[in-house]
């Protein structure tokens, strides 16, 4: 199943540079794995937010839910998700 996924990351103004580190560092760990076993298909930057847009490809929404609710950011996070499915005129057969 596919899912859209915006996340808006927003840090408290006083957790300390060197932790906040850690936890971005431990996210990019994470979701290169993801990436890596095709779970995470693309990730995007949002021009001008410290945001992005990405699409998985997982089993089904528990399957989702574990895998957002174990990045490191989850906490400082905001997660909007929408359900995907192949659009009847897309004409790519590798994309669904
Ligand atoms: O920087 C972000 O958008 C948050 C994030 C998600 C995966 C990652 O590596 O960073």
């Amino acid at each position: 199943m596919l899912f859209h996924v915006a996340m808006t990351v927003k840090l408290p103004r006083d957790l300390p540079a060197e932790e906040a580190a850690g936890i971005i560092a431990r996210e990019k760990a994470y979701a290169q794995d993801l990436q890596r076993q095709g779970k995470w298909r693309h990730i995007w930057r949002v021009a001008g937010q410290y945001a992005n847009v990405s699409i998985f490809d997982v089993s089904d929404n528990d399957e989702l839910h574990q895998i957002l609710s174990g990045l490191p950011l989850f906490p400082f996070m905001e997660i909007e998700v929408t359900p995907l499915l192949r659009h009847p005129s897309a004409i790519r057969e590798d994309d669904s």
